[in-house]
């Protein structure tokens, strides 16, 4: 076994990548309102075209635009009312130039007419003429088939969030069911024989367990589940027996604590005993996260995390949510903003920082400062927004800069 032979984190996420090749989530149907932030398990082509037919988008008169051509207030054209569209139904009318037909707001197209002039441009002389004051062009307030979404056109790729306007669309398919990625299954091990759960005294010595509930919060916002959590003493057994149950739970087994090179460290023990593979990273060029702990256990991912809550909630975000993304194909753009720094501050060299920020909104203009402290405070992520990414050959980050903030 080695101590911290550590690798970048590209490095880390090619590994774990090489490592779980064949390493899949399946599939399955859920109906669309109970599908909002599922990921999209495979393309999805339109059937149809949308809108199926040629639709008014104004209340108005259908007309052969010619017919209004050099009309104005003063001399207005003078069309033959033939009837009018009634919704939901489909149209019989053809007109020809001279005559209109009266079409309500999303009503069927009928033939000849190639624009629509809104009501208020039109006057009622009797039952069977209308005056129309305005002159409109090709195809006015009128959305054509397919305009919307065309018939065998891909339109949600595999990998994509269900967002509402994403719904809307599967609503407007006519699609009931729509096949999603099953939710990733995390078991969370908090390690320590100082760890406590939330309800428990706080004794001197103690430790109160924030990780596994951070790692909660984290494995619910990428689209995972939570089916296992729990808290095991730094005891080589306890944990090896509570990993081997995890791994036949869950898909991802999360351990957080006992990473290091200490002597009660056990979780570089534990992973390595299982498969062949076991522990294929320890130790990141990552500050703050470097006792971090990658292995296989039984075919799926097991992850060591850094007991500081910090480093465990930041080698998440480096590590295991581009792991989930490139398995469910989830092609996200991180929340990002430009800021431009207000004060000096120096990197660790040879390693990527993720550098916590606060950030001030100054007329439209950001402000970025960062937030000072140890891996251990939570409150270093809690009271800031945002964070940093310093490259390893960076020094540090000058005043006057401007850098990409990632939001937290
Ligand atoms: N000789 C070395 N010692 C350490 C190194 C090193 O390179 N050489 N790295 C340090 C770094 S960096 C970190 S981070 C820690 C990580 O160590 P472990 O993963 O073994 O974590 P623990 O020792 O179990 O705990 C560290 C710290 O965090 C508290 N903790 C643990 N779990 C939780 C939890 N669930 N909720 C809240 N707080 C937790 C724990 O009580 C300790 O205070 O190693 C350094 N040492
Ligand atoms: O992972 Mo450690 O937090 O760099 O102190």
């Amino acid at each position: 076994m080695k101590f911290f032979d550590v690798v970048s984190i590209e490095e880390a996420i090619k590994l774990t990548k090489d490592n779980f090749r064949d390493y899949r989530f399946q599939l399955e149907e859920v109906h669309i309102l109970k599908s909002i932030d599922r990921v999209v398990g495979e393309d999805i082509h339109s059937n149809i075209d949308v809108p199926e037919f040629n639709r008014s988008t104004v209340d108005g008169y259908g007309i052969n635009i010619i017919d209004s051509h050099g009309a104005t207030d003063s001399i207005p054209s003078i069309l033959n009312i033939l009837g009018q569209v009634k919704m939901g139904e489909e149209t019989k009318y053809s007109i020809k130039s001279g005559d209109t037909v009266y079409i309500p707001t999303g009503g069927m197209i009928p033939k000849g007419v190639d624009g629509v002039v809104m009501i208020e441009n039109t006057e009622k002389l009797d039952q069977d003429s209308l005056l129309i004051y305005k002159p409109i062009s090709q195809g006015e307030n009128i959305i054509s088939q397919g305009d919307d979404i065309k018939k065998n056109s891909l339109i949600i790729r595999e990998g994509r969030k269900i967002t509402p306007e994403v719904m809307g669309v599967l609503a407007a398919l006519g699609m009931e069911k729509v096949k999603v990625y099953k939710q990733p299954k995390f078991y969370i091990i908090s390690t320590g024989d100082e760890i406590i759960d939330i309800d428990e005294e706080l004794n001197l010595g103690k430790v109160r367990d924030i990780n596994s509930y951070g790692l909660y919060g984290l494995v619910k916002k990428i689209g995972g589940q939570v089916v296992g959590k729990s808290i095991i003493k730094d005891h080589y057994e306890s944990l090896r027996a509570e990993v081997d149950k995890a791994l036949d739970i869950s898909d991802i087994v999360l351990i957080s604590g006992g990473s290091s090179v200490g002597t009660r460290d056990y979780t570089y023990k534990v992973i390595d005993s299982f498969n062949e593979e076991g522990v294929f990273v320890h130790g990141l060029s990552i500050k703050p996260g470097k006792p971090t702990i990658i292995g296989k256990g039984k075919d799926k991912p097991i992850f060591g995390l850094p007991g500081h809550p910090v480093s465990s909630i930041i080698v998440f975000k480096a590590i295991i949510e581009p792991f989930i993304n490139e398995k469910l194909s989830i092609n996200t753009i991180k929340p990002k903003i430009n800021a431009i720094i207000d004060f000096n501050f120096p990197s660790s060299p040879g390693k990527t920082t993720y550098q916590m920020v606060k950030l001030v909104d100054k007329e439209g203009v950001f402000f970025a400062s960062p937030s000072f402290g140890k891996s251990g405070m939570i409150s270093l992520l809690s009271e800031s927004q945002g964070y940093i990414i310093l490259e390893p050959k960076e020094e540090g980050v000058y005043k006057g800069e401007e850098r990409e903030v990632y939001l937290l």
